[in-house]
């Protein structure tokens, strides 16, 4: 893994998104999802930073939020130093930033439209006219994800899933954007191509100097693709640090959990699951909001407020009272 450039190309303040919600609390107040609840975070230039959890703590809002698709509630986002909160007028400046791969190749292309009408659209929308400077810049595309260029005239249902997801990088590449939001990535694909395109997609960011999110269940991807990871729960970061300290000194027990549930081959596919459902959101536990899942939560835990994301070490944070008390971490037997 290269090691990336310091300056941070994204950072995140205290971002907050609360989604209002059918229904009222007795006396008349509206409810709300804190679907992302006070989140900092930073990029850095050529960096890919794992974003991890469990589904509904929060990672598709954040990234929305980044890529300008869902306004804040609260916090600020600064691209190369610039807030673009709020700036809904400069979508096309924020899309020449930010672009995102989804997880589904089947249902992410419009499977009306050939290869070349797709990659063509942001070119025209963003004041690529030239017909010449067009097909030149779809050809060289298609080339840098491994698809000839005569492919352009070809329809989605022609291409196999693996296939599909290059158009779909391509697609997210032709403006050339310098961040690039990777919605589970591989996760639709059959896992005798998932190296294929993390090996393509590790390779396109050198190539291009693009800097990654990656948005991700599976730890295991993670762990292949990330400099650094962040760990979300219920809204918030509750660990974060390079790859390798998240994956060899945990220190938050949910990201030990994370861990310990990634699937091993070894062990035929099985693996320690994580006990217990994520809370409500409407209604989430006082305290740490981890504590009711936790095996080393003890009375303070359960306590308000919420614990701070603090230092323990370089580079190093987690969001966990107990965090000194709890044994130290053994790594899963494979
Ligand atoms: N538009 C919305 N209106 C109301 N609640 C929402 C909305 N979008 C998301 N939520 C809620 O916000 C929380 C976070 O959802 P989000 O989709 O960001 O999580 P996620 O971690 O990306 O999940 P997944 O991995 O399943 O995509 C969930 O409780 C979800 O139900």
């Amino acid at each position: 893994m290269s090691e990336p450039a310091n300056d941070p190309i994204l950072k995140v303040e205290d971002l907050a998104v609360h989604f209002p919600v059918g229904g009222r609390l007795f006396g008349g107040s509206r409810r709300f999802v804190h679907a992302v609840d006070g989140v900092d975070l930073e990029l850095k230039k050529g960096e890919c930073l794992g974003l991890v959890g469990e589904s509904g703590c929060g990672k598709s809002t954040l990234a929305l939020s980044i890529l300008g698709l869902q306004a804040p509630t609260r916090g600020r986002i600064l691209i190369e130093g610039r807030d673009i909160s709020n700036d809904g007028g400069n979508r096309m400046d924020r899309a020449r930033m930010a672009q995102m791969v989804f997880q589904d190749p089947y249902s992410s292309l419009n499977p009306r439209q050939t290869i070349r009408t797709t990659l063509e659209a942001p070119l025209r929308l963003h004041g690529v006219t030239a017909r010449s400077e067009i097909e030149d810049r779809i050809a060289d595309m298609l080339r840098r994800v491994g698809l000839r260029p005569d492919v352009a005239k070809r329809y989605p249902h022609e291409f196999s899933g693996g296939q599909r997801q290059r158009i779909g990088i391509a697609r997210a590449l032709i403006l050339k954007p310098r961040i690039v939001v990777l919605d589970e990535p591989v996760s639709a694909l059959d896992v005798s191509i998932r190296a294929q395109i993390i090996n393509l997609l590790l390779e396109l960011k050198e190539t291009f100097n693009l800097s990654y999110i990656m948005i991700s269940h599976d730890l295991g991807v993670v762990e292949h693709m990330s400099d650094r990871v962040a760990v979300m729960y219920l809204g918030r970061i509750v660990e974060t640090g390079g790859w390798e300290t998240i994956f060899t000194e945990p220190r938050h027990p949910y990201t030990r959990a994370l861990i310990e549930a990634i699937p091993d081959p070894f062990r035929h596919g099985l693996s320690t699951k994580i006990t217990g459902e994520i809370p409500n959101p409407l209604d989430p536990p006082t305290g740490c909001s981890f504590h009711p899942r936790c095996p080393e939560a003890r009375d303070i835990c359960r306590a308000p407020p919420i614990p701070d994301l603090e230092q323990i070490g370089p580079g190093h944070l987690a969001r966990c009272r107990r965090v000194f008390d709890i044994p130290s971490w053994t790594p899963p037997a494979f």
